[in-house]
């Protein structure tokens, strides 16, 4: 008898996700997995259980991930200025070396090693790659005037096939934010924006955006009240007011639900499985951006509010 009560919260924990994993299952999320995020080895190992237990329960998990901070850290090494404008890193043709060098040699592969300590799954790629990601040159914006960055890039085209395809063979897409311009020159896109972009040309039901806190602050940094829940107009509104690394964070939320992602997240990935939890729980944490409610007969069909 104690043997079956013992057992039984485990067998309550996974009829609890019942519901999510047929609601998910053959779904498709993109979780963007930021530098800050990946602050020590327990958490990379997390991570990585968290993202294949979601491609053992039937979603396709793609991943696209970060490394600013990890690019900091060379280029200090190497004597090289750190420069952010508007949450953008400055690249120069020097940094940008740098960039791809970081991003596609060191921690790709990192993330790809750990995922596929688990099983055959994870194929690193980037941008660059079979033309998935095509950009163009972008200025930052400072109190309304356009300030060159230098080989930064704006995502204007993607080229999901390849993909998908790896994603159809039941692997597990690793993509650094590299991507190509129209005459084959190389972009340093920030990551965030590149994960946005592909979630939405892969038709994603979730964008989930892993940092190093709780989610978007309603007075930072005086407070760390967190915003639990935003329509896409609401943070159209907040966009202009907000600072550093949240900038780019919350435009890639902006423009994936504007372009059919129907909730984008963003959680704190200094804890442990919170992409479990997001996904298979209604614990829910964190800021979600969900689109703007349908007026009208067809509201309730749409259904665009129901993240909570
Ligand atoms: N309103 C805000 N709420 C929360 N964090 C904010 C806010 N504004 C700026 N930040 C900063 O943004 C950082 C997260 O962005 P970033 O450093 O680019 O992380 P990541 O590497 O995960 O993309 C936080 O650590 C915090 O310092
Ligand atoms: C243009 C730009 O800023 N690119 C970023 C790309 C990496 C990134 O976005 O990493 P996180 O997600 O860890 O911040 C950079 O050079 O730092």
């Amino acid at each position: 008898m104690d043997d079956h009560r013992g057992r039984a919260p485990r067998a309550r924990t996974v009829l609890e996700a019942l519901p999510w994993l047929e609601r998910y299952h053959g779904r498709t999320v993109v979780v963007k997995f930021g530098g800050n995020a990946m602050v020590d080895e327990e958490l990379k190992q997390a991570f990585a259980r968290d993202v294949v237990a979601l491609r053992y329960a039937g979603l396709r998990p793609v991943v696209v991930h970060g490394g600013g901070p990890q690019i900091s850290a060379l280029l200090d090494r190497l004597g090289l200025e750190v420069k952010f404008t508007a949450g953008l890193r400055v690249t120069t043709p020097e940094v940008m070396n740098v960039v791809r060098m970081v991003l596609a040699g060191q921690v790709q592969r990192e993330i790809v090693s750990l995922l596929n300590t688990h099983g055959a799954f994870a194929v690193g790629m980037t941008g660059e790659d079979a033309r998935t990601l095509t950009a163009v040159r972008r200025p930052a914006w400072v109190d309304g005037q356009p300030v060159d960055i230098g080989l930064v890039g704006d995502v204007v085209r993607v080229d999901p096939d390849t993909v998908r395809a790896l994603l159809d063979r039941g692997r597990i897409p690793v993509v650094s934010p590299v991507a190509r311009g129209e005459h084959g020159e190389v972009y340093n896109v920030n990551a965030d924006l590149a994960a946005a972009a592909l979630a939405s040309a892969l038709d994603a039901e979730k964008l989930v955006m892993l940092t190093d806190v709780a989610g978007l602050y309603a007075n930072w940094p005086e407070s760390d009240e967190v915003i639990a829940r935003l329509t896409a107009g609401e943070l159209e509104e907040l966009l202009p007011t907000l600072a550093s690394g949240m900038v780019p964070k919350m435009e890639g939320c902006l423009r994936a639900v504007r372009d059919g992602v129907r909730m984008a997240h963003v959680l704190d990935g200094r804890i442990p499985h919170i992409l479990l939890r997001e996904v298979f729980t209604d614990d829910s944490t964190g800021t979600v951006v969900v689109p703007d409610p349908v007026a009208g007969p067809l509201a309730d069909i749409a259904g665009t509010g129901a993240a909570r």
